[in-house]
C-alpha cells in the first residue's frame, strides 16, 4: 500500500515535471505569430534533422519553391531566416541595411573568433575594425596601381613553376593555393612562402580542412554543445584545433613583428596597425590583441582560399570548353600580343575575358549561402518578423541560379553577358558572388585583379588540355562545406 502510494506519487511527480517542461519548453520556443513561413517541423528539435541531412542549397531550393523567397527553419531554440532571390536579398542587404548587417552569436564567430575582428563583429566594434583595416590596406596598395605589380611578381613565379612541369599533368591545387596566398602574406605580413615550405603548405592544408569541414562548423552552430562530447563524431575538435594551429601562426607572425618593429619602416598590414595602435588609447577595443590577430586571420583565410577555388573552377571550365578557351587566347593576341603580360590597363579592350571571369564567378557559386548575418534586434520585413538572434542567410547560389536573370543558368556560357556588339551589356553586374550592402567582400578588388592577371597570363603562355579527352574531369563540387571543384590534373602545354 505505502509503496502503491509511492509509486503513484512519482508517477504524478513525473508527470506533472513533464507537463512543465513542455510548457517551459514551448514558451521560451514561443515565436511571434507573423515569422516568415516554414515546413512542419519536430517539437523540440524542430527542423534539425533537416539540416543535419546536408546539401543545404538543395534542401533552400525546394523550400523556396514552396514557401516562396523568405521562410525559416527551427533549430532548436533558434530561428533560421533563409533570404532567396536578387530582389529580397537587395532589399534586406541594401534598402534595410541597418538592421541587416550584424553576424550572429555561433560557434565560428562566438566561440573560435571571439567575436573579433573583420568577418565576426558586429555594431560599432565591426565598423572602426573595418574602415582600419579597408585603410590600412589602401596604404598597401588595395584599389591603386601598385598592387598589380605585387600580383605580376607572384603571377610570373606561378607560371615559372608551370612550366617546369613540361606540359606533364599535374594537380595544381597547391601551387595555385600558395601563389594566391602570398600576394595576400605579402601585403598582410610582408612575406611570401616558397613552394615547398613544409611549414606553410601544412597551413596551407588546414585551411582546406577547414572549409571542408565546414558542414560539421555547421553543426556546432546549432548545437554548440556537441565539441563537449567524447571523442569527435562531429569533427568540431578537429576544426578548434586547425585553428588553433592557424591562430599560433598569426600570433608569432605579429610577435616577430612587435620584436622587429621600426616606426619609420612599415612593412606591412601588421606594422600599419602596431603604429595605429600607439595612436590610440591603451583600451580601444580595436586594438587589442586578439582584434589584430582576428582581423590578420580573417584577411589571410578569406584571401587564399576563395580566390584559389574559383581560379581552379575557371582551369576546370578551360578544359571542359575548348571553344572558350580558344577565344580568350585569341582575344590576348588580339590586344595584348605574346611579348609582354596583360596588364589591367587591357582589361576594358577585354570584354570576352571579363564576362568569362564573370561567368566562372557565377557558375563556381564558391559561397552558395554566403556567409551568416544575424539580427541583433527584432526586424520587421515584408510584413513579417524576423525576432531578434535569428540567423540570417542570403542565398547567393539563388541569385547566380535564378532563371529569370541567366537563361539556361546550367549552361556555362560567358557570351550571355555579351551584346550583339561585342561588349558588356551590364548583366554582369547582376553576379552577386561577393554578396551586396555593407558587408559585401572586402577583398573584391583584390579578387577580381588576381583572377584577371593570374587567368590572362595563363592562357596567353599555355594552352590547357585535359590528360584524357574522353575522360574529362568532374564539373560536381567536392562534398563538403564550400563549393569547391574534386581533385584534378591536366596538361599545360606551352602555346606557339
Ligand atoms: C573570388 C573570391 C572571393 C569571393 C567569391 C568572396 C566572397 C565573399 C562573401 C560572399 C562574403 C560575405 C559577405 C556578407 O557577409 O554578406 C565575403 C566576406 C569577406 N571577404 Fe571575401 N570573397 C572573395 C575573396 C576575398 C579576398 C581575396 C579577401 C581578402 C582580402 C576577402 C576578404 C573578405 C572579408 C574580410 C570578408 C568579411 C567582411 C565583413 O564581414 O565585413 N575575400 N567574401
Amino acid at each position: 500500500m505505502e509503496l502503491d502510494w509511492l509509486l503513484s506519487f512519482d508517477g504524478v511527480t513525473v508527470a506533472i515535471v513533464a507537463v512543465l517542461l513542455v510548457l517551459l519548453v514551448s514558451w521560451s520556443y514561443r515565436w511571434p505569430s507573423n515569422i516568415p513561413p516554414s515546413p512542419p517541423s519536430y517539437p523540440f528539435v524542430g527542423h534539425i534533422p533537416l539540416i543535419l541531412k546536408g546539401n543545404l542549397p538543395k534542401t533552400y531550393k525546394g523550400l523556396r519553391a514552396q514557401y516562396g523567397d523568405v521562410f525559416c527553419l527551427k533549430l532548436g531554440m533558434r530561428l533560421s531566416v533563409i533570404i532567396n532571390g536578387p530582389d529580397a536579398i537587395r532589399e534586406a542587404f541594401i534598402k534595410q541595411a541597418d538592421v541587416f548587417s550584424d553576424r550572429p552569436d555561433n560557434f565560428i564567430g562566438s566561440v573560435l573568433l571571439k567575436k573579433k575582428g573583420i568577418l565576426a563583429t558586429s555594431g560599432e566594434q565591426w565598423k572602426r575594425t573595418r574602415t582600419l583595416a579597408m585603410s590600412t590596406l589602401r596604404d598597401f596598395g588595395f584599389g591603386k596601381k601598385s598592387l598589380e605589380s605585387r600580383v605580376l611578381e607572384e603571377v610570373e613565379d606561378f607560371l615559372g613553376v608551370i612550366e617546369d612541369q613540361n606540359g606533364k599533368p599535374c594537380n595544381a591545387k597547391n601551387i595555385i593555393q600558395i601563389s594566391i596566398s602570398n600576394i595576400i602574406c605579402s601585403i598582410v605580413f610582408g612575406e611570401r612562402f616558397e613552394y615547398n615550405d613544409k611549414k606553410f603548405k601544412n597551413l596551407m592544408f588546414l585551411m582546406n580542412e577547414l572549409f571542408r569541414l565546414n558542414t560539421a562548423g555547421g553543426v556546432a552552430n546549432v548545437m554548440p554543445w556537441v565539441r563537449h562530447l567524447p571523442g569527435d563524431v562531429f569533427q568540431v575538435k578537429e576544426i578548434i584545433n586547425n585553428f588553433q594551429t592557424l591562430l599560433n601562426f598569426i600570433q608569432e607572425e605579429i610577435d616577430e613583428h612587435k620584436r622587429t618593429f621600426d616606426e619609420d619602416n612599415i612593412r606591412d598590414f601588421i606594422d600599419a596597425f602596431l603604429r595605429q595602435k600607439t595612436k590610440h588609447h591603451s583600451d580601444d577595443p580595436v586594438f587589442e590583441d586578439f582584434n589584430v590577430k582576428a582581423s590578420v586571420l580573417n584577411l589571410f583565410v578569406a584571401g587564399t582560399e576563395t580566390t584559389s577555388t574559383t581560379t581552379r573552377w575557371a582551369i576546370l571550365f578551360l578544359l571542359h570548353h575548348k571553344d572558350v578557351q580558344d577565344k580568350l587566347r585569341q582575344e590576348i593576341f588580339t590586344v595584348v600580343g605574346s611579348a609582354r603580360f596583360p596588364s589591367l590597363n587591357d582589361k576594358p579592350n577585354m570584354p570576352y575575358f571579363q564576362a568569362f571571369i564573370t561567368e566562372v564567378l557565377r557558375k563556381g557559386n564558391i559561397a552558395p549561402l554566403g556567409v551568416p548575418h544575424g539580427a541583433g534586434c527584432d526586424i520587421k520585413f515584408r510584413g513579417m518578423t524576423i525576432p531578434k538572434g535569428s540567423l540570417i542567410t542570403a542565398n547567393l547560389g539563388s541569385v547566380l541560379n535564378d532563371p529569370d536573370t541567366f537563361r539556361d543558368p546550367e549552361k556555362f556560357n560567358p557570351d550571355r553577358y555579351l551584346g550583339e556588339d561585342g561588349q558588356l551589356t551590364g548583366l554582369e553586374k547582376s553576379v552577386m558572388a561577393f554578396s551586396l550592402g555593407r558587408r559585401v567582400c572586402l577583398g573584391e578588388s583584390l579578387a577580381r585583379l588576381e583572377l584577371f592577371l593570374i587567368l590572362t597570363s595563363l592562357v596567353q603562355r599555355f594552352e590547357l588540355v585535359p590528360t584524357d579527352q574522353d575522360d574529362l574531369p568532374t564539373l560536381l563540387p567536392r562534398p563538403g562545406g564550400s563549393n569547391a571543384p574534386c581533385e584534378f590534373e591536366f596538361r599545360a602545354v606551352k602555346s606557339n
